[in-house]
């Protein structure tokens, strides 16, 4: 080998030398003994995270050697990976981009470099129609950058919401996010948090207790419970970031990679023609009696695996993806089993939220009704039932994807219409024999109605006990919204699985257009 060509040779492996010992400066982030002190919290790296989200060896990182612009307070401090590690990988094979928030380097802090590594991704998600995922395991903005850090936040907060019901968002907060950093994921499709391990708060216990004198603790101001059974800020919580990582690769298996696309098909044995005789057992006539309406989602849908959503706030009604025939749909069902099953602000706000969801990603809705009314009260009242409630009524009516209702007992009053009858757009409505639909309940119509007749009478009781025999016989069952044809069938219990997956099927095609509008003005 001439001798110019070695000295050539020698100069490529310096440089590729140089360049690898550049990179795994970048990879041990903060170094070993920040990293120790994350695993010793119970928590995985920014990497290593990666490495259990995603499918072995699919991962391909951008932005490896940016850094900070080493201005003002920033001189001389070292950031490797800017805090951050960004990139592209497959779940399940399939294509998603992502960032994880590196607490090693600079407590995983904002600035602007960092969030320019984040908006890249985004963009390239966008373009390309591909879910995003965040990691996030951050202290917030970066003090040091000043406004340069807000500005990152603003960036990505305004790609949040640009991308919204274009492709989907995920966050997993697996460690502090405090501040402004609650707003990216709070502006995403969902929230997974690691229960123990991961907090968010607009303003911390220091803060509140020099403002307010409130002494709080970061898991009681804004752990995992407080997120996924409180506030409902957050949809799931997991026991530590494997699980979590492990519930957000089960959660992206119900979405499509963007709004043009439906959801992956999962092949089942489980026949479509599956008879549900045990639901027999679950459900009697008697309106009084609660029963367990995952129960009878269970024995419907596919394999019995319900993956509900929220499944802890707001647990009067339930939401959740489950698959029909191989086809994800979302449910959304009232829960009799908790304040009998009634509408609340909670409970409103809880469904409005999924059911666009499901409108965004093309997923057909399939609605499981049995409920007596919006739960009074002058607290709900007050605190704007009417506002919240709205949301469901304007959420259902939107909603262009495929929508069947089934009433499987009680419909009543303005219920009936919030959980989506046929006037407020669903396309089939079936119900049950043990259905009834009416304004009310026996026992308050017949005191409104007959009210002078039951004041008037010799024998008051007997007189009320007949009006509101009368009034059940009437209205007690499906059979007059049916003979007026807002039912679409009454159907045995036991061909619930069969009914919906044909009917199911029977949709998949259908199209609805609504007029031009620059957006809807959903009540907030
Ligand atoms: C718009 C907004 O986001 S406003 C919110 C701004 N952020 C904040 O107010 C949070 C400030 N940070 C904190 O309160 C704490 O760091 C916590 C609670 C998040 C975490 O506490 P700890 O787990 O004890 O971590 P600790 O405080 O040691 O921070 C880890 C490292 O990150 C650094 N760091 C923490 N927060 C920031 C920040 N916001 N900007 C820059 N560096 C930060 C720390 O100096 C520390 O650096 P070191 O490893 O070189 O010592």
């Amino acid at each position: 080998m001439p001798d110019h060509q070695a000295n050539l040779n020698v100069e490529l492996q310096e440089l590729i030398a140089a360049m690898e010992q550049r990179r795994s400066k970048i990879e041990a982030g903060g170094g070993p003994a920040r990293q120790q002190k994350q695993r010793d919290a119970g928590r995985l790296t920014a990497r290593e995270r990666l490495e259990r989200l995603l499918d072995p060896g699919s991962f391909l990182e951008f932005g490896t050697f940016v850094e900070h612009d080493g201005t003002r307070l920033m001189t001389g401090v070292e950031a490797p990976g800017e805090g951050v590690v960004t990139g592209s990988g497959t779940i399940h094979g399939r294509q998603v981009y992502v960032f994880s928030q590196d607490f090693t380097v600079l407590g995983g802090s904002l600035g602007k470099r960092n969030a320019q590594k984040v908006v890249k991704i985004m963009d390239l998600a966008a373009k390309v129609g591909c879910p995003i995922i965040g990691l996030n395991d951050s202290a917030g903005a970066r003090i040091q950058e000043g406004v340069d850090a807000l500005s990152g936040y603003g960036e990505i907060f305004y790609r949040n919401a640009i991308y919204s019901g274009s492709v989907p968002q995920l966050s997993a907060i697996l460690g502090p996010c405090a501040g402004g950093a609650v707003y990216s994921p709070a502006l995403t499709d969902f929230i997974l948090m690691s229960r123990g391990s991961s907090y968010m708060f607009i303003t911390g216990p220091e803060v509140i207790k020099s403002v307010t004198r409130e002494e709080v603790s970061f898991d009681a101001l804004g752990g995992a419970d407080v997120h996924t059974r409180k506030s409902g800020v957050a949809h799931l919580e997991f026991e530590g970031d494997e699980a979590t990582l492990e519930g957000l690769r089960a959660l992206l298996a119900y979405l499509p990679q963007n709004a043009r696309e439906r959801p992956p098909v999962r092949p089942t044995q489980d026949p479509p023609g599956r008879q549900n005789t045990e639901l027999l057992e679950v459900v009697t006539p008697d309106q009084r009696r609660p029963y367990a309406m995952h129960r009878v989602i269970e024995s419907v849908v596919d394999d019995g695996v319900f993956f509900e959503i929220q499944p802890d706030w707001a647990r009067n009604i339930l939401c959740g993806f489950a698959h029909l025939g191989g086809q994800v749909v979302g449910i959304v069902a009232n829960n009799p089993r908790v304040m009998a099953g009634t509408l609340n602000i909670d409970a409103s706000d809880k469904a409005a939220r999924f059911i666009r969801t499901c409108d965004c990603y093309n997923i057909p809705i399939l609605t499981l009704v049995d409920v007596t009314g919006f739960l009074p009260g002058v607290a709900q009242e007050h605190a704007g039932i009417i506002r919240h409630g709205a949301k469901m009524l304007y959420a259902y009516a939107e909603a262009t994807v495929p929508k069947i209702t089934l009433i499987t007992r009680k419909s009543y009053g303005g219920a009936y219409l919030a959980m989506n009858s046929q006037d407020m757009g669903a396309d089939v409505v079936y119900a049950w024999p043990t259905a009834a639909v009416a304004v009310m309940g026996a026992e308050g119509a017949a005191n409104i109605v007959y009210r002078r007749e039951i004041a008037g009478s010799d024998q008051p009781e007997q007189t009320r006990a007949e009006k509101i025999r009368e009034y059940r016989e009437t209205f007690d069952n499906p059979y007059v919204a049916a003979s007026k044809g807002y039912i679409d069938d009454v159907i045995p219990i036991e061909e619930t699985r069969a009914r919906l997956i044909a009917t199911f099927a029977m949709l998949e095609r259908k199209q609805e257009q609504r007029p031009y509008k620059k957006h809807g003005n959903i009540p907030l």
